[in-house]
């Protein structure tokens, strides 16, 4: 490291700067200026995108004015979130001068020989799959125009395929050579990142020899990584790993190589697997909002208000039994009130628990598959009634319109998921509930919701014969809040079930609308992560860790810049020290 270490005048415009390459960190400070205005600028290596010789601009249009004293540092650069829930990354620049070229090429050297030390993980060969269509049909222009630039600055080469049809990119990663691609960067939506989430985790496990249909088999994690450029109309898991929508923020984290890791659920019917989930697997409200929004695709976004208002309207709810496999209590809960950010303790812990036996490749996950085994049948916990929605969700599932999303606390990698079941109730109450994930306000903390963080879930429909007696005996809609079931306890569950809640559609839980309610289905359908599924009795099980985002997490905005002066937390970071 001591190798590195470089250190001298430079020249900034006209001011003088002492500058000092350390290994880690590349800093520099004003020498001529009286003490108390000295201002350190401090950029950690892995933070550098390139060096240039010369005087260079990349963004928006590359211009090099090729001089012998000169060159250039790119580096990552905060800025105000501008709404986001993380902080936006843009691209910094600082041209400096030397007295004469020996210098200068000194530093170009060592800066380039610190980076590739500091930065293992940067990408050398990616493969970019654009979809054309996605969201306002920008994929391309913005590829060529933001990405692209940056990917040549730091020489990274790409193969680009702009997609022809749905499945090309899923089946082209199923089935062609990708010796030598270091990841695959996904240009469009979450539609688009889902297709790709499938080619990646099915190429790893068809070369591991493993078959995806079976639970209880412990995937293969992905090495490819997978790096989101949001580009669709809802680019949710773009924004619940980077903490906001923005094509520069994401292809900076890219470009440095940051790894984020990333559960996945993989959801069963009972012959097969039927898909992958990252954000949220839902049925009833959410299957329900889906299926009314795909009628109205005409509409464009709007469709999501629309299908929203019409089915929340339309006060269904759907019987159903639940079965969880919980996960530990002592590590963490969804009612802690943490949030997962960046450098998460819970989330490296879990990467310990879950590679316990890192080093013997044939044993990955061992420890998962022991807690799925039959062996822990006894460990399932199963509740039935009448739910407005059941969810599972592996990560916070955070989006503009709700910042703390669907289970504020949830965790992007630590093994588990977060299961949310909301009791049929009256309407007032459910819609307390939507609202409450717009806001700050707890969701859960209300008596017909309960949240568990669980390993495992099934779903399955009762059997009609306990659906009639239910029917028989079955409570109204307009009861009580309090009445349905007891938020977090399993007891509460079962109550309500003696309570005789659940049961078919019952004309006396119309609300307003009576035209909803009357063609309403026995059984709603699962939105999983924006597609229908074709089956509703499901087995899900999340895998820990199963790929990795080219991201870092949620950045927490407050830490960086709301700090005082002598901040540990900014001092750790090296962002802007005094
Ligand atoms: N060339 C293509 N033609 C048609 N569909 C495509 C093409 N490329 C990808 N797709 C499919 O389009 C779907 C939506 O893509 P994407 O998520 O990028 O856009 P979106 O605008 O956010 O989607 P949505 O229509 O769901 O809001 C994906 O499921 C993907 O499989």
């Amino acid at each position: 490291m001591e190798a590195e270490r470089l250190e001298s005048s430079l020249w900034v415009g006209n001011k003088r700067y002492r500058a000092v390459l350390t290994g880690w960190h590349f800093n520099w400070t004003e020498v001529d200026k009286k003490n108390r205005d000295k201002k350190t600028i401090s950029v950690p290596v892995a933070e550098v995108v390139g060096v240039e010789e010369g005087r260079v601009e990349i963004l928006p249009q590359k211009v090099v004015e090729d001089t012998d004293k000169d060159f250039t540092v790119f580096y990552v650069k905060r800025s105000s979130s501008g709404g986001s829930s993380g902080l936006l990354w843009r691209l910094g620049r600082t041209q400096f001068s030397c007295p004469g070229r020996v210098l200068r090429d000194q530093w170009t050297k060592h800066l380039r020989a610190a980076l590739k030390t500091h930065s293992p993980l940067r990408p050398h060969k990616l493969l970019v799959f654009i979809n054309p269509f996605g969201g306002k049909k920008k994929g391309r222009a913005i590829y060529h125009s933001v990405v692209a630039p940056l990917f040549e600055l730091a020489g990274i080469s790409s193969h680009v395929i702009v997609t022809e049809r749905a499945n090309q990119a899923r089946d082209h990663l199923l089935k062609k050579d990708l010796t030598g691609f270091d990841g695959v960067v996904c240009v469009g939506g979450d539609g688009m990142f889902s297709e790709i989430l499938h080619g990646v985790i099915g190429r790893t496990q068809q070369e591991a020899g493993l078959c995806e249909n079976d639970p209880a088999v412990a995937l293969q994690p992905c090495s490819l990584h997978i790096g989101i450029i949001p580009a669709g109309s809802t680019d949710c898991v773009c924004y619940a790993t980077v903490g906001a929508i923005d094509p520069l923020t994401s292809a900076l984290h890219i470009v440095i190589g940051d790894s984020q890791p990333l559960d996945v659920c993989s959801v069963h019917d009972a012959a097969a697997l039927v898909r992958y989930s990252v954000s949220m697997l839902g049925y009833g409200f959410y299957g329900d909002v889906l299926a009314e929004s795909e009628k109205h695709r005409w509409m464009g976004p709007l469709r999501y208000d629309y299908s929203g208002t019409m089915v929340y309207l339309s006060n269904r709810s759907y019987a159903g039994v639940v079965q969880y496999l919980p996960a530990d209590p002592l590590l963490s809960s969804p009612r802690d009130k943490t949030r997962c950010l960046s450098g998460c303790s819970v989330c490296s812990r879990s990467t310990e628990r879950l590679f316990h036996s890192f080093s013997d490749s044939g044993s990955l996950y061992s420890s998962h598959f022991s807690e799925f085994s039959s062996d822990s049948e006894g460990d399932w916990v199963s509740v039935e009634g009448r739910f407005r929605c059941v969810s599972l969700t592996c990560m916070s599932s955070s989006c503009p319109r709700s910042p703390y999303g669907l289970s504020p606390s949830a965790h992007l990698a630590d093994g588990t998921g977060d299961l949310i079941l909301v009791w049929e109730t009256n309407p007032l109450g459910f819609l307390k509930f939507l609202y409450r994930h717009t806001s700050t306000q707890d969701q859960f903390d209300l008596p017909f919701v309960e949240v568990h963080r669980v390993k495992a879930v099934r779903f399955c429909l009762p059997s009609s014969k306990e659906e009639e007696s239910h029917g028989e005996t079955g409570g109204g809609a307009d009861e009580e809040e309090r009445g349905y079931g007891a938020a977090g306890s399993r007891a509460g569950s079962q109550q309500h079930l003696a309570d005789g809640a659940a049961g078919p559609e019952k004309p006396g839980g119309a609300f307003l609308c009576g035209l909803c309610r009357s063609a309403a289905p026995a059984a709603s359908v699962w939105n999983c992560d924006g597609e229908i599924l074709p089956v509703t009795e499901i087995l899900c099980r999340v895998h820990g860790q199963l790929v990795r985002l080219y991201a870092r997490g949620i950045e927490d905005a407050a830490a960086l810049h709301g700090c005082s002066e002598d901040c540990d937390e900014c001092e750790r970071r090296c962002i802007f020290n005094k």
